[in-house]
């Protein structure tokens, strides 16, 4: 969805521009930095994919939720070093209050159920499409916002709601033709990296800051992750540690590692048996590199990739059941994830599947003289009442309105000329047979 910067086209509209445009008369008609219009052929693609967002929500039997794209900037300070918490687009109202549009839906998430408090019965199922924001520099011409579909369970404590997530997610490709030999879905736990500095007696209010900084594997080179790790004061040989276990591909050599019993260990293995059972096994690996950039998670974190390895992550999420008292409420134990609009469709572009988004009318009803607009208007009316889409066309010439049909991929054209409505009567014309034909205009259907 999101096109190429925008050729630097402006707008001068002489008087208009000198009460809007700058000194020179010049509006700049290209949206803020780093943001995108939606044209209808854009919009279209937009609404097509979200709506196979809101029936797999439909299928999951979550409920919508939404809330303000502004919030206050307390929801989201954190203190883990996170690259969402450096780039948040914040400011101060005209009540001088410090808000934010926010970078991620979790935080509103969690704000909304605790605002809710006794009055909603768990688990909750719920999910929300809104648009996130970030203020990055420029420099790497990066997008500022982008939509998120979010799908959260609130009040189920085992693993069974990362289940359902990884189901979702799961259903939502194979919605769009995404096959698991295109994606796959990274799965493993925070509570492993948990096991490991608890084997090297890390002190516990580090973890979540090597999660963060570990969660760059990938994206910065090995050395430079040492060195960070080495920066919160871990020693060398629990570095390499950690480096070791993140490497692990397989469950059972983690067990080696981790030994048997360990929380860890068995929360995955019983995440991969579900897995078999909702039938979606081949679609999910388990890769103890997996950590995700988020602070609050404390579980089974996930995130889906394109095989060929040329894109970014596609969706992303976790557990986090320790969010609430974050925020000086009860905790609740919690997880779900965030879906972006955007790498989605370039997946959808590299594979072949996106879909036709020409636009499709029904009927066009055109006046063939300036004194049937009446009539026109109200044969439009009939047939919008029967729920058919009308395009009512005056003021052009018929060779445009046949152009016109066909542009609008027009089931019928209905034609409304002095000598048909002289005798109560309609020309129709179907399009993709050019059969053509009269009908009362009171039994048109
Ligand atoms: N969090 C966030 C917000 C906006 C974009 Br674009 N990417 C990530």
């Amino acid at each position: 969805l999101f096109s190429s910067a925008a050729s630097s086209s402006t707008l001068t509209h002489g008087d208009a521009a000198s009460t809007h445009g700058d000194a020179d008369g010049v509006v700049d008609v290209n949206p803020p930095r780093g943001t995108r219009d939606f044209p209808p052929e854009d919009m279209r693609l937009r609404t097509w994919l979200f709506d196979q967002f809101r029936e797999v929500s439909r299928l999951m039997a979550f409920e919508e939720v939404d809330f303000p794209v502004l919030e206050s900037e307390a929801l989201f300070i954190r203190k883990a070093g996170e690259e969402i918490t450096q780039q948040l687009y914040n400011f101060e109202d005209k009540g001088g209050r410090r808000v934010v549009l926010r970078p991620e839906i979790t935080p509103s998430l969690a704000r909304l159920v605790i605002k809710q408090g006794k009055s909603v019965s768990l688990p909750l199922k719920w999910f929300t499409i809104g648009q996130c924001w970030r203020y990055e520099r420029m420099t790497r011409g990066r997008r500022r916002e982008h939509y998120q579909w979010n799908m959260d369970i609130f009040g189920v404590p085992k693993v069974r709601a990362e289940a359902e997530l990884l189901h979702a997610i799961v259903l939502l490709f194979q919605r769009l033709g995404i096959t698991s030999s295109d994606v796959g879905i990274r799965v493993s736990s925070r509570k492993v990296l948990q096991a490991v500095l608890n084997m090297y007696y890390i002190p516990e209010h580090l973890f979540t800051e090597v999660c963060v900084i570990v969660d760059k594997l990938g994206k910065m080179t090995r050395e430079e992750i040492e060195k960070e790790l080495v920066s919160t004061g871990l020693s060398s040989e629990a570095v390499q540690g950690i480096i070791n276990v993140l490497s692990l591909k397989s469950l059972s050599k983690l067990e080696e590692v981790l030994g048997s019993g360990v929380e860890a260990v068995a929360d995955l293995k019983k995440l991969f048996s579900f897995a078999e059972q909702y039938g979606y096994a081949d679609w999910i690996c388990f890769d103890a590199s997996v950590v995700r950039g988020l602070a609050y998670y404390t579980g089974i974190v996930f995130e889906a990739f394109d095989r060929e390895g040329k894109l970014r992550a596609i969706c992303g999420g976790g557990r986090y059941d320790r969010l609430l008292s974050t925020f000086g409420s009860e905790d609740i134990p919690a997880c779900g994830f965030g879906f972006g609009d955007a790498v989605i469709v370039e997946l959808l572009k590299e594979k072949g599947l996106l879909p036709d988004m020409s636009r499709q009318i029904d009927d066009i009803v055109f006046p063939l003289d300036e004194e049937l607009e009446g009539p026109a208007s109200s044969i439009a009316s009939s047939l919008r009442k029967k729920g058919r889409s009308v395009d009512l066309v005056e003021d052009k010439r018929l060779k445009w309105v046949f152009k016109h049909a066909e542009r609008i991929n027009a089931s019928r054209l209905i034609l409304v000329g002095n000598s048909e409505w002289e005798r109560g009567m309609v020309r129709v014309k179907i399009l993709s047979t050019r059969e053509e034909f009269e009908v009362k205009a009171g039994e048109l259907e």
